[in-house]
């Protein structure tokens, strides 16, 4: 006698298993069933693939493989990986299809379970799947919600098969049947074949009674009814369902399609396993047999059925006996309609987090394989602030951030224009500058003998090129890249000193095409130009990057400039150092764009849309600095090994202007040396960035003291310098993040319009009566005059005023020393002196910036982050103002007015501030004076 499997076929019912995995394949364990128990199609689903390739082994040299051919992001591998068990699965099923003419044999492999509730892309997807497995007896599995059913219909239109998923309820049944009817009818419109079309509804057993079963045992008193209904409501459901089947198959509108050769849409049942040990193993088989259907086990329950299974045709049998147990749920009150919606809820949260599992388990296989490809990140955190991570991250995973940040779901954000944003992501994939167009360019320039090339541009216009300057170098025949990225007439007169203007290329640069500081440098150096080669050679000599339609691109074109690179709109300035902006000068600096973005994809991958958060490097660090932030942790310090140490300046815009908002954000903290724990407060994340062969044991013993007293401590390693473009994009991501995290909008910056308003009033002024409109100082002491706010009125020497300000430092606070000053080494030294004494007498956080510098970068979070900035601001008189061309304005001028419209903007916002002006010329001077009286009065 054949075993009870084979009766089942018998009976007319196919028996399917619901279980794949590549040893299971290989073994030739599949092979095995269909040849002794008469198996006749396989099911796969998430969970499935995730028990197979979460685990163990057996996919690596196949991962491998793939990676060695192309990298790729974790949905890439799984899918290729599935898609070769899928395959291998069909062809063995092959035979059976062909003997039985398309009625079985069939393999399901389920679409993305994040697309659920979204017809269109589901469409997209089971499309794409039916072609990458190419086989004809693959079922597309799609989820029977009603947009799965939307899709369903025109799926089965375009002669793919189909596999509903997730049906719980008839009347969600009923809807699918109707969609493939539906679809079967359009094709035949068509005049298409449908006798090779095969389509089931997958009926969810045993899952229905889990939910029902656990409701009644709740409702206490009532044991006696409601017992009786204990796993019955399931087998009842289905039984009624399998009657809606033959009603459908009957109907003259069947009859039509079936004289055409059409296959009926079988009820297959699924979720067959019981899940109480109180039930017979094989219950929800045993029950459940009729022709026409299918039962899809998972192999405990095959083995089961197999042993001890009986294969009597039980499913049409004692109707109205089900009828009543389902009449019953509902006279007492269970809700069998709410419980199936509840379960395809469930059934798709389940699905999805297998797949999170899944993604995130060869998402990690992808880092191993890559190893020193992609930059590392390690973290060592206290435990409450690691627990936040955890549980941030988690809910992150739950709540699809991954996808959700590539999609620019506003959402994620405050739900205002975020989405209007999010072009850098396009420009990280390469897609936004031309790397042929830039190098013909860079080609054409050094084969005129340019050597040097001068960009005029601010914030993200300018800070990622010198990134790539100082950590890149000049390549071999590149040019030398300088920027110019100040109105100090010094620092103008400085560079200007520096250069050979015959052999100078100038790169205007400016999304917005309207930056004042742009503007008048290049009309300063138009100038310039035109003294020493003659007014024709002008416009060969500049190159700009600007927006489409800015007011750069439009004199840019009239002035007939040698080229123009347009950016896109949709990426804010300190997220463009990977189009144009960044990209340009890379080029001109001798370098390969292409290789560029060849080493970067490794973390663009990994921060993609299918990494779960937990492996999402951007995501990871974006959590970090978030959770860090909302426990009161919002002063990131940056500590970086000189090759990459450029890095700093840049990321202080990215991090302060995204998030330094609405009295909230991150202070990114540079250039400050590195302490001991003891001159620190319990408001520091610390970043550590290496690059390889600049390892340094002290810097180690430092930071693993601090991690030891509980600070926070990231360590970013990169092999190569080469690697610099994974940490633009890291920390790209990760600043979005952490937006999303602190709960504000990381694309604006409303903060620092206001200051480019006040000094745009200051400067019409200057122009309208000649002189800049002057405050009351405090007091004037030698070479020095003094302003500050309300609170330091009444203070008589300057030691007292600067001692009495810098005493309002409280802890969590951080003082900032702003000059507006030429940015060269002797200042920059003054400058960390005054921070120097005072982190470590008062402990805390320092930082500092050259005017107008900063103003297009951290001056944002000065302004609109939180009030914990004291502020210290140096002006001197200008020596040696330059005119600007065909402007009654010079440098200087402009200089004062951006120093004094920030300063009114601070006392504005209610900042603690105080002005030293250094009178007479004698600047280094006057600068070494305020270090004096910095230190003695923490002293
Ligand atoms: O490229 P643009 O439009 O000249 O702007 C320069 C910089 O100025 C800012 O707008 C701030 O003023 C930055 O966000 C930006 O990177």
């Amino acid at each position: 006698m054949s075993n009870p499997l084979k009766q089942l076929t018998e009976q007319g019912q196919a028996v399917w298993l619901d279980f794949v995995s590549r040893e299971f394949l290989a073994k030739g364990e599949l092979q095995k069933l269909i040849e002794r128990d008469g198996l006749t199609g396989v099911t796969s689903n998430p969970s499935i693939f995730e028990k197979a390739m979460g685990h163990g082994s057996d996919y690596d040299a196949s991962l491998e493989a793939f990676l060695e051919r192309a990298d790729a992001e974790p949905v890439d591998v799984y899918e290729h990986l599935a898609i070769e068990d899928i395959q291998q699965a069909a062809d063995i099923l092959r035979p059976v299809y062909d003997r039985l003419e398309g009625r079985d044999g069939y393999v399901s492999l389920e679409v993305s379970p994040y697309l659920a509730l979204d017809t269109r892309a589901t469409l997209d997807e089971a499309r794409r799947l039916w072609q990458a497995v190419n086989r004809p007896n693959l079922m597309v599995k799609v989820p029977g919600t009603p947009e799965g059913a939307v899709a369903i219909r025109k799926l089965v239109e375009e002669g793919i098969n189909v596999n509903v998923t997730l049906l719980f309820d008839r009347n969600a049944y009923m809807a699918v049947a109707e969609a493939y009817i539906a679809g079967l009818e359009a094709r035949l419109h068509q005049g298409k074949d449908i006798s090779r079309l095969a389509s089931v509804a997958s009926f969810f057993i045993s899952r229905v009674d889990g939910v029902l079963d656990k409701l009644i045992d709740e409702r206490k008193g009532e044991e006696a009814e409601l017992g009786e209904l204990r796993g019955k409501v399931a087998i009842a459901n289905a039984k009624l369902a399998y009657q809606d089947y033959q009603r459908l198959i009957q109907s003259p509108r069947w009859k039509v399609l079936e004289a055409k050769g059409a296959h009926p849409q079988r009820l297959l049942w699924a979720s067959t396993g019981s899940k109480d040990p109180a039930y017979p193993d094989t219950l929800y088989v045993d029950q459940l047999i009729g022709p026409d259907t299918v039962n899809t086990m998972p192999p405990k329950t095959m083995d089961a059925f197999r042993d001890h299974g009986t294969a009597a045709p039980m499913l049409s049998t004692d109707i109205e006996a089900a009828q009543r147990v389902v009449d019953a749920t509902a006279r007492f009150g269970l809700d069998l309609d709410g419980v199936a919606k509840r379960l395809v809820k469930d059934g798709a949260r389940q699905f999805e987090d297998a797949a999170d599992a899944l993604l995130g388990a060869v998402g990690q296989k992808r880092l191993d394989f890559l190893g020193e490809r992609l930059n590392a990140a390690d973290y060592r955190l206290p435990q409450d602030l690691n627990e936040a991570v955890e549980a941030r991250l988690d809910e992150a995973r739950r709540e699809g951030w991954s996808r959700r940040l590539w999609q620019g779901d506003a959402s994620l954000w405050t739900g205002r224009d975020e989405d209007q944003w999010v072009g850098w992501l396009a420009a990280a994939q390469g897609r936004q500058a031309d790397p042929v167009a830039l190098k013909a360019l860079a080609d054409a320039v050094r084969k005129e003998g340019l050597d040097t090339v001068v960009l005029l541009g601010m914030g993200g216009s300018s800070l990622g090129p010198e990134v790539l300057a100082n950590t890149l170098g000049t390549a071999t025949g590149g040019l030398t890249l300088k920027v110019l990225d100040s109105t100090d007439p010094a620092q103008i007169t400085a560079l200007e000193e520096q250069l050979d203007l015959r052999k100078t290329l100038f790169l205007v640069s400016s999304k917005s095409g309207s930056t004042l500081e742009p503007e008048i440098l290049r009309a300063y150096f138009h100038q310039a130009v035109e003294r020493t080669l003659g007014a024709g050679e002008v416009q060969q000599r500049f190159v700009a990057i600007t927006d489409p339609g800015s007011k750069l691109e439009a004199s840019a074109t009239a002035e007939g400039y040698r080229a123009i690179f347009q950016g896109d709109p949709h990426i804010g300035g300190r997220y463009s150092v990977l189009s144009v902006f960044g990209m340009v000068p890379l080029a001109l600096l001798g370098h390969s764009v292409a290789d560029f973005f060849q080493v970067t994809q490794p973390m663009v991958l990994a921060c993609g849309p299918s990494a779960p958060p937990a492996i999402n490097p951007g995501i990871r660090l974006g959590v970090v600095l978030g959770e860090a932030v909302r426990a009161g942790r919002d002063k990131v310090t940056l500590i970086a090994s000189p090759g990459v140490a450029s890095l700093g300046a840049w990321l202080e815009q990215l991090l302060a202007e995204s998030t330094g908002k609405q009295g909230k954000g991150i202070i990114p903290v540079d250039l400050e040396p590195l302490g001991e724990p003891g001159v620190y407060g319990r408001d520091r994340v610390f970043v550590s960035l290496v690059l390889a062969g600049e390892e340094d044991a002290e810097r180690d013993s430092r930071l693993q003291a601090l991690a030891a007293a509980g600070h926070p401590v990231v360590d970013i390693r990169l092999a190569r310098a080469e690697l610099i473009g994974q940490e633009f994009f890291r920390w790209e991501v990760a600043t979005e993040v952490a937006g999303a995290v602190i709960g504000i909008n990381p694309f604006d910056q409303p903060d620092v319009e206001a200051s480019k308003i006040k000094t745009r009033a200051l400067t019409d002024g200057y122009e309208r009566d000649g002189r800049l409109a002057g405050d009351e100082p405090l007091l004037e002491e030698g070479a020095l005059t003094l302003f500050g706010d309300a609170d330091l009125q009444g203070q008589d020497t300057a030691r007292a005023a600067i001692k009495a300000h810098l005493a309002r430092l409280q802890p969590g606070d951080y003082l900032a020393v702003l000059a507006y000053l030429e940015r060269n080494a002797v200042h920059e030294e003054a400058l960390s002196a005054m921070r120097d004494s005072i982190r470590d007498s008062k402990r805390v956080a320092t930082v500092g910036g050259f005017g107008p510098r900063f103003l297009h970068s951290t001056g944002q979070a000065y302004k609109g982050g939180p009030n914990s900035g004291v502020f210290i601001q140096i002006t001197a008189d200008a020596q040696n103002d330059l005119e600007i061309p065909g402007r009654s304005l010079s440098f200087g001028i402009v200089e004062a007015a951006q120093a004094k419209g920030d300063l009114e903007v601070l006392a504005e916002r209610g900042r603690r501030y105080l002005r030293v002006h250094i009178k007479g010329g004698d600047i280094d001077a006057g600068l070494q004076q305020i270090v004096e009286l910095v230190e003695a009065a923490v002293a």
